[in-house]
């Protein structure tokens, strides 16, 4: 099944629009991990069995893992939520982005190394740098389009002409993957949830593609604001991710139990309002 069918599967089976983000910080892991030689591997997969149930998606961040060497953990990870939880699509946070040849390794890296369902892309170099993971139909590419972080307009608001007329870089993204780019129906977007008028028009633009929202928990976006302004017409079309929020939930004993609420909560949130 291609990553796009399973994740509408997901969305209905499961009733959720909630993605955990794997982002691990070994200083904030609860103690019983400080002599644990795999912790980052342990902790993660407690977090993937404990919230399973409750979301849509998992979404490793890579730097987390190469910065700590701990690639060989990622690997087992990704292999563990596979075996354990095959309905559940696992989106790689690698934001990759470079000419067609070296984007072509960083492709087998994301759906062949990882065996990842999804993978998260920069755009900035152009169509033929994500040719390579455009071209695997049945994996998701996640395209970045007016991202969560505070500087996020410096260059992706920049007044851009085409059409007859102007309008914002990342508006012109959206249009141009949504109209151009996604012959395999294997795209996505992403757009923070910090921003919900951007939302509000990245939707108006792409129609029914989903759309990858981080920025929910730590960084502060409004789920209300987020889920009104950026559903799609049959009330789904969002993968709400949240990481730090969830994995330390809590640093003690019940931390499973507790990143289980966290998840459970941020799905009941956002169905009280779809
Ligand atoms: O592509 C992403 O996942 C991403 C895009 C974006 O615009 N903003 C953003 O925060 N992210 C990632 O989403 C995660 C957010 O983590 P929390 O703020 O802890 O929920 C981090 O792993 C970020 O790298």
């Amino acid at each position: 099944m291609s990553f796009t069918q399973s994740l509408r599967t997901r969305w209905e089976h499961a009733d959720s629009l909630v993605c955990v983000g794997l982002d691990p910080e070994p200083a904030r892991f609860p103690a019983r991990f400080s002599d644990t030689p795999d912790a980052v591997f342990q902790f993660c997969r407690d977090i993937v069995d404990a919230t399973a149930e409750y979301v849509c998606a998992f979404k490793p961040q890579i730097a987390h893992f190469a910065a700590l060497g701990a690639e060989s953990a990622l690997l087992r990870l990704i292999e563990h939520a596979h075996r354990a939880h095959p309905d559940i699509p696992v989106i790689l946070d690698s934001k990759r982005g470079d000419i067609g040849s070296t984007a072509a390794h960083y492709a087998r890296e994301a759906f062949d190394r990882y065996a990842a369902d999804a993978v998260t892309v920069n755009p900035y170099l152009g169509h033929d740098s994500l040719q390579p993971f455009l071209d695997r139909a049945d994996r998701g590419v996640v395209i970045l389009c007016r991202t969560s972080n505070p500087g996020a307009g410096d260059l992706q608001d920049l007044a851009v002409s085409g059409n007859g007329g102007s309008r914002p870089l990342y508006q012109h993204v959206a249009e141009k993957i949504a109209r151009d780019w996604n012959g395999n129906g294997n795209c996505a977007l992403v757009v923070g949830a910090t921003w919900p008028e951007q939302l509000r028009e990245v939707r108006a633009i792409v129609g029914e593609m989903p759309l990858l929202i981080p920025g929910v928990g730590a960084q502060g976006g409004d789920v209300a604001a987020v889920v009104g302004n950026a559903r799609s017409a049959d009330g789904t079309g969002m993968i709400v991710s949240s990481s730090r929020a969830v994995l330390y939930a809590s640093n003690g004993e019940d931390y499973m139990d507790a990143a289980a609420t966290a998840a459970r909560t941020l799905r009941d949130q956002i169905n009280r309002y779809r």
